[in-house]
């Protein structure tokens, strides 16, 4: 069935309709990130760039590193931006957009998150890195798309390790583990299940004039949990996003974080810029190596 015009939203251009980019535009390996001024850093490390498209906060850039052609774009904040983003980057290579029908062969796509992130750990230091394994999705966009299936193990013994606390998320608790790109899964960064939340402040457990609902038993709680050697590492605003969606679109995924805050120690980065330069060192390192 052809997706109808209010479904599958085309630029006069043919364009998509919130991203701005066409068909033949985007590479296979796409690194996210949240801020547009990054995607600059980023392509400036390019031996070539043949593409900047900029639409809102959504800007691409497509080149070449290395003989590798990547494309990085800027999501902006939050698991909303990042359903625009992934439905429309999946649309470009797996929807016939003239004809507004679904592709017979699908083309499966390596996404990279290269993104900032609050440590949930006092143990873990500003400035190290974290690649999310799985991510506990507090943020409320997953539930739209999920096909249902087996719920996590990680996922069911959080619950209940919450329920003989006497505590309990105000969502339901629901964790996603995508196939993380090779070099990523083989990498020795430090690992763990990242939280994504649907805000900065109340839904990260910090409050300011507003008291956050998320109370400290709740947060004690959730932080001495551990399962099967993994624990909850830190808090960010897109992973769960990222991973339930490449997952359901059958992309591969993986989120890396700079830690910039510590919420344990209270604790924030003396040298934000300079550590985003070395993460942006280390993914690129990594998508190199395939
Ligand atoms: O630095 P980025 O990639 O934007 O990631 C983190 O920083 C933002 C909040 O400051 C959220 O997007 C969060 O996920
Ligand atoms: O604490 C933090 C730091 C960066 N990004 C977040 O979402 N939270």
């Amino acid at each position: 069935m052809n997706l109808p015009e209010s479904e599958l939203i085309l630029r006069s251009n043919g364009a998509l309709y919130h991203l701005n980019l066409l068909p033949g535009q985007v590479a296979e390996t796409i690194i996210t990130v949240g801020d547009p001024e990054r995607v600059r850093a980023i392509s400036r490390r390019f031996d070539k760039v043949e593409l900047k498209v900029e639409a809102r906060e959504f800007v691409t850039h497509t080149g070449e590193l290395d003989g590798k052609r990547i494309t990085v774009i800027s999501t902006g904040i939050g698991t909303d931006n990042i359903d625009i983003v992934f439905n429309e980057l999946d649309a470009l290579f797996n929807i016939d957009l003239e004809r507004r029908i679904i592709k017979d062969q699908l083309v499966s796509l390596d996404f990279i998150r290269l993104g900032t992130s609050g440590s949930f750990q006092a143990d873990l230091p500003l400035d190290s890195f974290l690649l999310s394994e799985a991510a506990l999705a507090n943020d409320g966009l997953l539930p739209f798309y999920l096909s249902g299936g087996e719920p996590d193990e990680a996922a069911i013994n959080l619950f209940e390790y919450l329920e003989d606390g006497r505590v309990q998320l105000p969502v339901p608790v629901l964790i996603v583990r995508p196939e993380l790109p090779p070099a990523f899964a083989s990498s020795n960064l430090t690992r763990g299940i990242t939280m994504t939340a649907s805000g900065f402040y109340a839904p990260q457990g910090r409050s300011l004039r507003l008291q956050s609902g998320l109370s400290p038993e709740l947060l004690s709680r959730m932080r001495s949990w551990e399962y099967n050697g993994t624990r909850i590492t830190n808090i960010e605003m897109e992973t769960s996003g990222i991973y339930g969606l490449a997952t359901e679109l059958g992309h591969r995924a993986v989120s890396v974080s700079a830690l910039l805050a510590n919420r344990a120690s209270g604790t924030f980065s003396s040298q934000p810029t300079k550590t985003v330069e070395r993460l942006i060192d280390k993914g690129l390192e990594l998508i190199l190596q395939g």
